[in-house]
């Protein structure tokens, strides 16, 4: 049976690539937000949401992280890490070597992704955040008038019609994100594209109060263990300044002994642990082609 999907849209961002490589034969929803996504899922509007949670250039998205913290209840499927191109790209009414944009709109993660590229080539021109890096070039598309451009992925300029000035503007070349799955059921991967990359388990951990030495307590429950992590991020509880929520992703799958073994050692130095899910990890890798343009772009 097909699954819905919440996403990221409109048509054509980097999560619509993301979920058609994971899931081909499902059914897209395109939502505006992040949260809208979430919601979509967790009101049973949708079967899953796929949204992005970490780029190699410039960290976590937080609005995801935060609002799995803090807002829902949703287990994490799936993961998939998908390779990122970002271009700028004009209507191709203004495809001329002469056309200076006044403004570039995209989503801050993209712009984020090019910072040095836009301060050495195009200092001073103003940039604009989008709901997404799609949402910028369909902006692009519908005002032919304006003096604009978006950073964006290949199939967003084709989607929309628009004319690349400018490839790989991505300050370094290994640039990928990261996107998870959330459902409250089971998920089916059925004829996916990308490869599987063993699993991987999130935890979520409250220390019981600031006192010397408690980070090096919980990290040591997983040290002993031999339990490989794979990232540790400090979001804020949002409670006062100092209070943080930690973010642990184990390179492993659940299991009945380790993992376990490590969550009642946390619990017994008194953390509030709960888990966020044991699920896939997939990988979509970068074409040969792609990854030689962005080598010698640099
Ligand atoms: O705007 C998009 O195309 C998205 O899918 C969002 C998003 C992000 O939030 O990080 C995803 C991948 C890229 O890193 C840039 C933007």
């Amino acid at each position: 049976m097909s699954q819905s999907i919440a996403f990221l849209g409109p048509k054509a961002t980097f999560t619509d690539l993301a979920v058609s490589r994971l899931f081909p034969d499902d059914t897209k929803i395109a939502m505006s937000t992040i949260p809208e996504c979430l919601d979509a899922v967790s009101e049973g509007q949708t079967d899953l949401a796929v949204v992005p949670i970490e780029n190699a250039l410039e960290g976590s998205v937080n609005i995801t992280l935060d609002y799995l913290v803090h807002e829902v209840d949703l287990p994490i499927r799936g993961e998939i890490i998908t390779p990122i191109q970002q271009h700028i790209m004009v209507h191709p009414d203004n495809d001329s070597p002469a056309f200076l944009p006044e403004t570039i709109y995209s989503h801050s993660h993209a712009i984020a992704q090019c910072h040095k590229f836009l301060h050495k080539e195009l200092s001073g021109i103003r940039c604009e955040n989008t709901t997404s890096t799609a949402a910028a070039a369909k902006i692009v598309k519908e005002n032919p008038e304006r003096k604009i451009a978006a950073i964006a992925n290949e199939m967003a300029a084709q989607e929309y019609g628009l004319q690349i000035t400018k490839h790989n503007i991505h300050d370094f070349s290994h640039n990928h994100t990261k996107f998870v799955v959330l459902s409250k059921s089971e998920v089916q991967y059925k004829n996916t594209t990308a490869v599987p990359q063993g699993y991987k388990t999130t935890l979520m951990v409250m220390l019981p109060a600031d006192h010397s030495g408690a980070l090096h307590q919980v990290l040591s429950a997983f040290a002993w263990r031999k339990l490989n992590l794979s990232k540790i991020e400090s979001r804020p509880m949002k409670t006062g300044l100092g209070n943080y929520i930690f973010i642990i992703d184990l390179e492993m799958k659940m299991d009945d002994v380790l993992v376990p073994g490590a969550i009642s050692e946390l619990e017994a130095l008194g953390c509030k642990v709960s888990l966020l899910g044991s699920y896939p990890s997939f990988m979509v890798e970068e074409a040969a082609d792609q990854a030689e343009v962005s080598l010698k772009t640099r």
